[in-house]
């Protein structure tokens, strides 16, 4: 971590940083994929249902049927493609397999005491992911650590900041926090997001998780966990 200064939030990437590349990648994305087509049929006509093809609408660029809209949705899965019609569906689907039981969201053992620790310090914690607020809130209400939620102080995602790629995503983030921005720490995974979080003059923490194998992100101070943050 670099910067000097008191330090007023932590804002947290969940894949790959607070919890498992292989986990969201593996479970949750699929299972989100095995039922687009099933979730679409069932809310046919309903306002979710309209506000997914509209946005798939926006996205695209062309007004699409229901099967237009599926095959997109489809080919930006698996394509891993960060658009907001995708997260919104797939957090859609996730929060049945979270009622259900057949979900869980994986969060490596440092992240609840780090967010204690944090808290207990005044520092604001904060997420900001690709998934939807609603996916967010699911996946950390639904650890085998019990519900994180009451550790966290709010959700950014791509629709409320912007994409994670994007300097101006964490002016807004910023701004909406009321915090300069050289007293704010985002960690993640990805260095696209790391160089986009700096140029916009934020701290930054590299994560590379110890069950990952992908490069270390240069550039940027490494950390294995949260445990050394602070
Ligand atoms: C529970 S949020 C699911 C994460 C997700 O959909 C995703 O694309 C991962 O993005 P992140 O920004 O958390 O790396
Ligand atoms: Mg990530």
């Amino acid at each position: 971590m670099t910067g000097t200064g008191r330090l007023r939030a932590v804002v947290l990437d969940i894949e790959g940083t607070t919890g498992s590349l292989d986990h969201v990648q593996d479970v949750l994305f699929p299972y989100a994929r095995a039922r687009f087509a099933s979730w679409l049929a069932a809310h046919r006509g309903t306002a979710q249902w309209r506000r997914i093809l509209d946005a798939v609408a926006d996205e695209a660029g062309s007004v699409q049927d229901e099967a237009g809209a599926l095959a997109l949705l489809e080919r930006w899965a698996d394509a891993d493609v960060k658009t907001p019609p995708l997260k919104t569906l797939q957090g859609l689907i996730w929060s049945s397999g979270y009622a259900d039981g057949q979900l869980q969201g994986h969060v490596y053992a440092d992240v609840p005491p780090a967010l204690e620790r944090w808290k207990a310090r005044g520092v604001g914690r904060f997420v900001y992911s690709s998934g939807s607020v609603a996916a967010q809130r699911d996946w950390f209400g639904h650890t085998e650590y019990g519900d994180l939620r009451p550790l966290l102080d709010g959700y950014f995602d791509l629709t409320t900041a912007g994409p994670k790629t994007s300097p101006e995503s964490y002016d807004t983030i910023a701004r909406q926090l009321g915090h300069a921005p050289a007293a704010l720490l985002f960690v993640s995974d990805l260095g696209a997001e790391l160089d986009a979080a700096a140029t916009a003059g934020w701290r930054t923490a590299a994560v590379r998780r110890s069950d990952d194998d992908r490069a270390p992100v240069p550039g940027h101070p490494a950390v294995d966990s949260l445990a050394p943050l602070l």
